[in-house]
């Protein structure tokens, strides 16, 4: 049975639908005529060349490029129009300014303006408008606008399902409308990467999303809090309001690896953005140093913690994430400007330069890096020569003068100031290269830092945004560096539970003491897992103030196994059990790569994919990887393999196991040989 309501907006949706249509029309006229332009003047240019100017030129060529943008500017539009005919609005507010009459705002992915009834009928969810739909229920209701707020009463508020041009559902909001909703989006399942949340932002997500004041944002959720899906939404809702000014090209996104990159890189173009330019750390590593320096990854150190037990190497690592070295690299560099240079007469022919008038030109340049003053005092004491002597040196003298400069300082490379760095500290066992001086992880943005203090580095200005994933994973000498690096505005999301490395870990904390003047939200509802999953990952690494969304599924089973024969059996077992089953995804999570390949070896099939550090997309399906290449990403199924008292002893050990169950969504298995670990009591 449809009832009027129904029938009403069933209606209205068939003359949204149409007025689409006539506007793609007028977007492919246009877009035609634009080419037709185009090809004209291309034509035009092509024959009048020869009598044509310079300037001619460049002025034909502007206009040939203006034309051109705005015919991909209308390819665009087209895009955005087709994608709206398949769901033009999730959402609708009956709103009455103070005054006024009330009138219907529909709220959709994109907004739609017709041009021929000079209205909008379709609201972007980012406009100031929609901010209502997240913020309010029917009743009293606000909105800024950048004139000022705007009061009134929000009569009707409604949801929408449209999908491929279809009502799927529509409900009118009460108080419990919003979690119905968010109930049944929730519960589906999902084979593919991670999606827009737009019709189902929460309250405290929608705040975050949309805050203007904060120059640093920091957000520390627990797992399935949202943090990824709120940053990406953050970025798309900066670039509408600062459409102005801020592009998509000028935001950069700090991710841990390649697949974590590739899993989130549908949700912009999804909220019809473009692509975002996005780095991985040590991408960005081996940039500062000119690809000149050879250094172990995170994933490595990673790796290397989990394969044996290396007291000296965790209190390299413990030393080198510490608040305290970035303290002490600092007092350092005073030290070494105090100490470490020193200044001397010197004599170039028959002038003498005295020592305090080489030390005063030193000093002027206090603003200078380090390394880069003597080259500047150089040419400063040649022009002094040539003045006092009243000729012009000669080579070898110009060369003489440079090296005397080169003098008054112990070391030329960063490197050897490095080392020197901790005999300074008397901890000179802290430092362990390998062969060809390969630097170890936690030493590769030490050095950095120092080579950016010592010699400078040309910022990354272009970017105006900067987007950091998995904050707990960097220390806080490399927040150091990116605070030096990028002067623009950040959001930097992450949660310190689930860290792959505890003795690295940065929590919200830390972060803020790097960067005091940050706004720090924190997410306790998780939204990913249901509510016997949470409680199963709680036994692990428990956190008293998470509030798990009221959605239940089937308790999370431990199975043991006689031996690892029966236990690849059982996984083979498992497969075949998730192949029958409505799930569409399943990640087997194992704590090393070795056991991955292992598990992939036995379970061969065409649908099964295994993901290391050298992979560079997601895959759909099913996945054998690491807890380490898991966090972030999200499945229906997860089993943990391994999960024996054996294999999970120690604090990383920990890490991985609770990141690797946070993982799952509906179903959780653990399959183990001998005993279970004790994580898990
Ligand atoms: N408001 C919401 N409406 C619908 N789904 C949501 C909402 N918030 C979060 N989710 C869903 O919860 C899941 C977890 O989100 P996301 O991966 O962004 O969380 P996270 O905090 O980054 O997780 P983790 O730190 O554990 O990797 C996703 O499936 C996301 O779509």
């Amino acid at each position: 049975m449809i009832n009027a309501t129904q029938q009403e907006e069933k209606e209205y949706l068939e003359q949204i639908k149409e007025q689409l249509t006539l506007a793609i029309r007028r977007v492919d006229g246009s877009v035609k005529q634009f080419s037709e332009e185009l090809r004209e003047k291309k034509e035009y240019i092509h024959e009048h060349q020869s009598g044509m100017d310079e300037a001619d030129m460049v002025a034909a060529g502007q206009s040939i490029n203006r034309m051109a943008f705005t015919g991909e500017a209308a390819v665009g539009r087209k895009r955005k129009l087709l994608k709206l005919g398949q769901s033009p609005y999730f959402g609708r507010l009956d709103f009455a300014a103070t005054g006024r009459e009330a009138a219907p705002v529909y709220i959709g992915i994109y907004s739609f303006f017709d041009e021929l009834q000079r209205a909008n009928l379709i609201y972007d969810w980012r406009a100031p408008i929609s901010s209502m739909f997240y913020d309010f229920e029917s009743g009293p209701a606000s909105y800024t606008t950048p004139a000022g707020p705007v009061r009134g009463t929000i009569g009707l508020k409604r949801q929408y399902r449209i999908r491929d041009g279809r009502m799927e559902f529509l409900l009118d909001s009460d108080v419990n409308i919003q979690d119905d909703v968010l109930q049944r989006e929730l519960a589906k399942s999902s084979d593919d990467k991670l999606k827009n949340i737009v019709a189902t932002i929460q309250r405290d997500q929608n705040a975050v999303i949309r805050n203007e004041s904060a120059s640093v944002m920091v957000i520390q959720g627990v797992a399935g809090s949202g943090k990824t899906s709120i940053a990406l939404h953050r970025i798309a809702f900066l670039l509408y309001r600062y459409r102005e000014t801020i592009a998509a090209g000028d935001i950069l996104i700090i991710s841990p690896n390649k697949v974590f990159a590739d899993y989130i890189s549908n949700v912009l173009p999804e909220l019809g953005e473009e692509y975002i330019p996005e780095m991985v750390m040590e991408e960005l590593a081996a940039d500062l140093l000119e690809n000149r320096q050879p250094f172990q990854t995170f994933f490595e150190q990673v790796s290397a913690l989990l394969e044996h037990h290396d007291a000296a190497f965790i209190e390299r690592i413990r030393f080198k994430s510490s608040f305290d070295f970035l303290s002490q690299l600092n007092q350092y560099l005073l030290h070494i400007e105090n100490s470490y240079l020193t200044f001397q007469d010197l004599r170039v022919g028959s002038t003498l330069v005295p020592k305090a008038l080489i030390e005063q030109k030193f000093r002027g340049y206090h603003r200078v890096p380090l390394l880069k003053r003597f080259a500047l005092v150089a040419q400063d004491v040649r022009d002094y020569v040539r003045h006092a002597a009243g000729r012009k040196l000669s080579g070898r003298e110009k060369g003489t003068i440079g090296e005397a400069m080169n003098r008054m300082f112990r070391f030329q490379n960063v490197l050897d100031i490095y080392r020197d760095f901790y005999r300074w500290a008397g901890q000179p066992t802290l430092l362990k290269l390998g062969h060809n001086l390969k630097l170890e992880y936690a030493d590769v943005f030490a050095l950095i830092y120092l080579r950016i203090r010592l010699e400078g580095v040309s910022t990354y200005a272009h970017v105006k945004h900067l987007l950091i994933d998995e904050m707990q994973d960097y220390t806080p000498v490399q927040y150091a560096v990116l605070s030096r690096l990028f002067t623009c505005r950040k959001t930097i999301l992450g949660d310190v539970s689930q860290t792959v490395n505890p003795y690295s870990a940065s929590s919200a904390e830390t972060i803020e003491r790097v960067f005091p003047q940050a706004d720090v939200v924190r997410l306790y509802r998780s939204y990913r897992s249901t509510m016997e999953i949470t409680a199963f990952a709680q036994r692990i690494t428990p956190n008293p103030h998470i509030i798990p969304l009221e959605r239940h599924g089937p308790a999370p089973a431990v199975v043991g196994c006689g031996s690892p024969a029966e236990e690849l059996d059982t996984l083979k077992r498992l497969l075949e059990a998730f192949r029958k089953s409505g799930n569409q995804s399943l990640g087997i999570i194992c704590k090393t790569q070795h056991q991955a390949e292992q598990v992939h070896e036995a379970l061969p099939a065409p649908d099964v994919h295994l993901l290391t550090d050298e992979s560079s997309s997601f895959k759909e399906g099913v996945i054998i990887t690491t807890a380490h290449l898991a966090k972030g990403l999200e499945f229906d199924e997860v089993v943990v393999p391994f999960a024996s008292a054996r294999t999970y002893q120690t604090e990383v050990d920990r890490s991985m196991l609770y990141v690797a169950c946070t993982r799952a969504m509906h179903q959780l298995t653990l399959t183990h040989t001998g005993q279970p670990t004790g994580f898990l009591a």
